[in-house]
């Protein structure tokens, strides 16, 4: 398991390994002993998510959920290629409003982990990719909230508009957004990385 920093102290890349053979491969797409082995215990998991999307350029996002069912996410591409995003929206945090972006995709195996307190979003590079993802809390419609995907300065990598959802279509601007997230120091796991 590889397990990489990124410029968003919080959000980290992980690749696990995949036993390639003359079938093809094998990989333990997520294993909570290998990831503590390494020194990186996340917070349990307990949804996981599945979604298709069949145009590329297809962009959902930017999606939070707020206290008291705020999820981490870690994210991977099933199918297909796609550009993730993470959003930091704590309140008081030294890199409030910024963002870090990875191509994820069934080739590269890439993962990204998304803590609590942050947006998340992809846009897809390809037809018919599918994203997978864990969650730390289950879905709470009540508690679900979005940012506009064009207010925070992110370079998308898409010319034109992407395909949106009514709901992200019209979501607040980020100067508009009253975050729900207050900052509460660095992640512990940070330091054994
Ligand atoms: C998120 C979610 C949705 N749903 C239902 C609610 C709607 O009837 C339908 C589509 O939901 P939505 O349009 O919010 O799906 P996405 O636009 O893919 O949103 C997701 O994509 C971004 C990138 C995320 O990180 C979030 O997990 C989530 O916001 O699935 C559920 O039943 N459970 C769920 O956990």
């Amino acid at each position: 398991m590889q397990i990489q920093k990124t410029s968003l102290p919080g959000v980290l890349v992980l690749v696990p390994r995949r036993f390639g053979d003359e079938r093809g491969f094998f990989c333990e797409s997520w294993s909570r002993k290998t990831l503590h082995d390494a020194g990186l215990d996340l917070p349990e998991f307990v949804q996981d998510n599945h979604s298709l999307s069949a145009a590329a350029g297809t962009l959902r996002g930017l999606h939070f959920q707020a206290p008291p069912h705020a999820q981490g996410k870690l994210v991977r591409c099933g199918r297909g290629r796609l550009f993730d995003v993470a959003v930091d929206i704590r309140k008081g945090s030294p890199s409030y409003g910024r963002w870090t972006g990875c191509e994820l995709s069934f080739e590269n195996g890439r993962q990204l982990w998304i803590p609590p307190g942050f947006l998340h979003g992809f846009v897809t590079r390809e037809p018919d990719t599918e994203i997978l993802y864990k969650c730390t809390d289950y879905y709470a419609p009540d508690c679900d909230g979005a940012v506009a995907w064009d207010s925070i300065g992110i370079d998308w990598g898409v010319s034109g508009q992407p395909i949106l959802s009514a709901k992200d279509a019209g979501a607040p601007v980020l100067n508009e957004f009253d975050s729900p997230f207050t900052y509460e120091g660095p992640f512990g796991y940070e330091a054994g990385i």
